[in-house]
């Protein structure tokens, strides 16, 4: 949080990677709403780590969003993500950021899983990233907190080598279908114009503009 600044919006992550896309996704996208001083994230705002007990992305985001929400008192937004293998049935889907037993390491997730494929053929490799996209609005007094749930998919094929030094998490083995190169090797604009995040959040913008209207400023 910029000193000075009141802060409108919450970004509910603690995912640094997902807080990188979140501010370009919005940065000039909801009139009236300052990026740099106006958007906080999880941390920043003292809201705790959630608990993820939904069995869906939509139920964790929901969770996550909504317990940041009463937490702070602001507009939130949150991501559950993940990526869904076809031969493996969706998994690691929404345990995907402790696949290897270590919650958010990176390395160790990925290089489970490519071992887990080592077998699998070029013809059979194919994945998606998901995510779901949900917004939260404090309750004001004697109503309902309003939620809203978007999702986006971004498919592709898993290499056998992670490449590339960009994103976060599994972004070095997936090739997003129709491009040559991984997503760890797309520049953040070209990986925010076709991926999962960005069309979830795309689509809830119409109702992060909503939100923000109706709170004071
Ligand atoms: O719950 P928060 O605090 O948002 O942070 P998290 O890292 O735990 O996030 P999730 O529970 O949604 O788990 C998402 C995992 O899926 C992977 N993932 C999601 N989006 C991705 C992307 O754009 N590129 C690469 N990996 C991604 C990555 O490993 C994340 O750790
Ligand atoms: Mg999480």
């Amino acid at each position: 949080m910029s000193d000075g600044a009141t802060p409108r919006l919450v970004l509910a992550t603690h995912n640094k990677g997902k807080l990188r896309e979140l501010r370009e996704l919005l940065r000039g996208q909801v009139p009236g709403l300052d990026v740099d001083t106006q958007v906080v994230d999880a941390a920043a705002a003292g809201a705790p780590d959630v608990v993820e007990t939904g069995v869906t992305f939509a139920e964790n985001s929901l969770l996550k969003a909504r317990a940041v929400a009463a937490a702070t008192g602001l507009v939130a937004i949150a991501d559950d993500s993940g990526l869904a293998v076809d031969v493996m049935g969706g998994a690691p889907g929404i345990f995907s950021a402790r696949w290897s037993g270590r919650h958010g390491d990176d390395e160790a997730n990925l290089n489970l899983l490519l071992g887990q494929l080592s077998d699998v053929p070029d013809q059979h490799r194919g994945a998606a990233f998901v995510c779901a996209a949900a917004l939260a609005v404090p309750a004001a007094d004697g109503e309902d907190t309003r939620e809203v749930v978007e999702y986006g998919q971004l498919e592709g094929v898993l290499l056998r080598e992670p490449r590339g030094a960009g994103g976060f998490g599994y972004d070095p083995i997936l090739q997003p279908a129709g491009h040559d190169r991984s997503c760890a090797e797309l520049s953040a604009a070209e990986k925010n114009a076709i991926s999962h995040r960005g069309k979830a959040f795309r689509a809830l913008l119409p109702s992060i503009v909503a939100a923000l209207e109706t709170q004071p400023a």
